[in-house]
């Protein structure tokens, strides 16, 4: 589904991802761990068009995005959550679940203001699966409120619900247990295994909460200082020396 191949990206002087790959399949979810200031949230951005690599290829479904902007990348079916919390906080929760279908849609805006009667039926799904999501993440009740009023975990639930509205084939997500208590990070653990066995969504995942990652990923991929690690199922990454000395090296 996706496929990174090579991938590096240069800030001046800094090479901060140099030679990365990585893959996902269909119906996988894959972590991407390694120390702080590895070069983690640069890859997610290199991949979801905020930034364009230095240098080499992003395939996703086969085609090439690399230098792509991230609404198209966004509406061929990948999409991402941020390391921090984006909402729009002034709108309430399911006004955040709204304005994402528009925008990913692209909603006519003549249609809008004629209220033709297939822009009428449209608006009727996109409130159906705002709040179907909604009920999802447990956030039906708080539909009303201002999103900036939601308490953490609550808006990291919504930013899951504002990607899954969309309908994406694969789902980003960056850091997504930070902040969260052990109990919210259960609740987050059982969610992205439910996307990925209820609604046959991969999962790209950044996350720093170990235990989340060893008992969820199908495979994981190591970086240390930009380059590549280490890549394979949990039990060999856990067990990895250069893995280990590379976290050890950090404490
Ligand atoms: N826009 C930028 N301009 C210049 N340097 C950057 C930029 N973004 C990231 N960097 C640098 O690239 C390196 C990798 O950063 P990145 O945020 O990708 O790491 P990370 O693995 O996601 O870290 P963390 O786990 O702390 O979030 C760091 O040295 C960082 O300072």
């Amino acid at each position: 589904m996706l496929e990174v191949k090579n991938l590096s990206m240069r800030f001046g002087g800094l090479l901060a991802v140099d030679q990365v790959s990585l893959d996902v399949q269909e119906h996988e979810i894959v972590s991407i761990i390694g120390p702080n200031g590895a070069g983690k949230t640069t890859v997610f951005n290199c991949i979801s068009g905020f930034y364009k690599p230095s240098g080499g290829q992003i395939l996703f479904e086969g085609k090439e995005i690399q230098g792509k902007p991230d609404f198209r990348i966004s509406r061929l079916g990948m999409v991402r959550t941020f390391q921090h919390v984006r909402l729009f906080g002034n709108m309430t929760v399911v006004e955040n679940l709204l304005v994402a279908q528009h925008r990913h849609l692209n909603t006519n805006l003549i249609a809008g203001l004629l209220k033709t009667p297939d822009y009428r039926e449209r608006e009727k799904k996109s409130l159906e699966r705002a709040r179907y999501w909604l009920d999802r993440v447990g956030l039906l009740d708080l539909a009303n409120r201002e999103a900036g009023n939601l308490a953490y975990g609550q808006q990291r639930r919504l930013e899951i619900a504002r990607c899954m509205v969309t309908e994406p084939k694969l789902l980003m997500l960056d850091e997504p247990a930070a902040g969260l208590n052990p109990a919210e990070t259960r609740e987050l653990d059982q969610l992205i295994v439910s996307l990925k066995e209820d609604y046959n969504v991969s999962v790209l995942l950044i996350e720093h909460d170990m235990s989340l990652v060893m008992g969820i990923s199908d495979r994981i991929t190591v970086i240390n200082q930009g380059r590549p690690l280490a890549s394979g199922k949990p039990e060999d990454i856990r067990e990895n020396e250069d893995v280990i000395k590379a976290y050890l090296g950090e404490a």
